[in-house]
């Protein structure tokens, strides 16, 4: 008998190709409003001082490609085929799903290349893939969130372990590890959506694996609308921890971003460096997942157990 073949739906946030894709992709990202033309400057200004463009997309290509392979690897009662859907540009989510239905495709497991879940995040994904598998007949099972995988929690404890390693006693006294994710607006928390305790749980856990003393939750890169976004942010965090708890040492861990993108080498990077410098104080930040083969295999394990529990 041959190997049942199952869709691998990769689904991540999606990002500019080239710079002439900017425009298109933040009006998609506003619900199809064009942006102000000071809005659109100040994201190309972003890109450019990352480099010109994200290295995002390539990463969310590596990241599928070798999900794929380490799943193919792992076992050999499955065929897993990797489609990548993306939520603000092409190949749009609905792209991947109606490309597992041309190869033939009838079932389906899905991750988002995001730990945590959120109503904004995970559930607006999983609706727009269970949409269009409804229309092909396919039926998906989704991951709804890994963030508490033990090999993420262990990924993320030794880069940070190791950056705490390198001090010496005294500056280790007075360094603190902020562990963020990106904001959502506060209004998420009406309807009970756990990604705030998710987040606090991810923090607890590297705490525990770390043993690191001082720990704090921040949010970062809230966007741009009247309405308020879940706080602290990171850059007030800072100075809020710099003056009242005497901290020197800054070790930013974004955990809710597993890739080299804008809003870690933006706002992180330059962002909370501009602060910690002001400060006069050290800023760290672990390199991010992207393709580590542990990593990769972490998630592997979840997209495996989510498709056992199934049959
Ligand atoms: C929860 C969440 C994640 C993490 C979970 C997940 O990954 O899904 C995430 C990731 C990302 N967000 C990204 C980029 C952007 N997000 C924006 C705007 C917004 N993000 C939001 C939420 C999230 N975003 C929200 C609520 C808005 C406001 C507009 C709206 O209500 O929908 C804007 C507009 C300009 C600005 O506000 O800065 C940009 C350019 C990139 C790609 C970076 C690159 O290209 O390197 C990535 C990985
Ligand atoms: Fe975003």
């Amino acid at each position: 008998m041959g190997k049942q073949k199952i869709g691998l739906l990769v689904m991540a946030y999606g990002t500019p190709y080239k710079e002439e894709d900017i425009e298109r992709y933040y009006t998609h990202i506003r619900h199809g409003r064009k942006p102000a033309e000071d809005a659109l400057q100040d994201l190309k200004d972003r890109y450019k001082a990352i480099g010109g463009i994200s290295p995002l997309a390539k990463i969310t290509e590596q990241q599928a490609a070798a999900l794929e392979a380490d799943l193919n690897d792992a076992q050999d009662e499955y065929e897993f085929k990797a489609y990548i859907g993306l939520k603000h540009i092409e190949p749009f989510i609905e792209d991947a799903v109606s490309e597992m239905a041309k190869d033939g495709i009838k079932e389906a497991v899905s991750i988002v290349l995001a730990p945590h879940y959120s109503t904004f995040s995970v559930k607006s994904y999983n609706t727009r893939a269970n949409d269009e598998a409804e229309k092909h007949g396919i039926t998906i099972e989704s991951v709804e969130s890994w963030y508490n995988a033990p090999g993420f929690i262990k990924l993320w404890s030794d880069r940070i372990g190791a950056i705490f390693f390198e001090m010496t006693p005294e500056e280790r006294e007075k360094a603190v590890l902020v562990v963020s994710a990106h904001s959502l607006p506060e209004k998420i928390l009406q309807n009970g959506d756990p990604y705030p305790e998710q987040l606090r749980e991810t923090a607890e856990l590297i705490q525990e694996e770390t043993g690191i003393k001082n720990v704090e939750i921040g949010w970062q890169s809230e966007g741009n609308t009247p309405d308020p976004w879940l706080g602290p942010d990171v850059q007030d965090l800072t100075r809020k921890l710099y003056h009242e708890k005497g901290y020197r040492s800054f070790v930013y861990a974004p955990v809710g971003f597993i890739a080299d993108h804008l809003e870690v080498l933006y706002d992180n990077d330059y962002e909370c460096k501009v602060v910690c410098d002001e400060l006069g104080a050290n800023y760290y930040r672990p390199e991010m997942p992207n393709v580590n083969p542990q990593f990769i295999h972490t998630l592997a394990g979840v997209v495996l157990q989510k498709v056992k529990s199934e049959v």
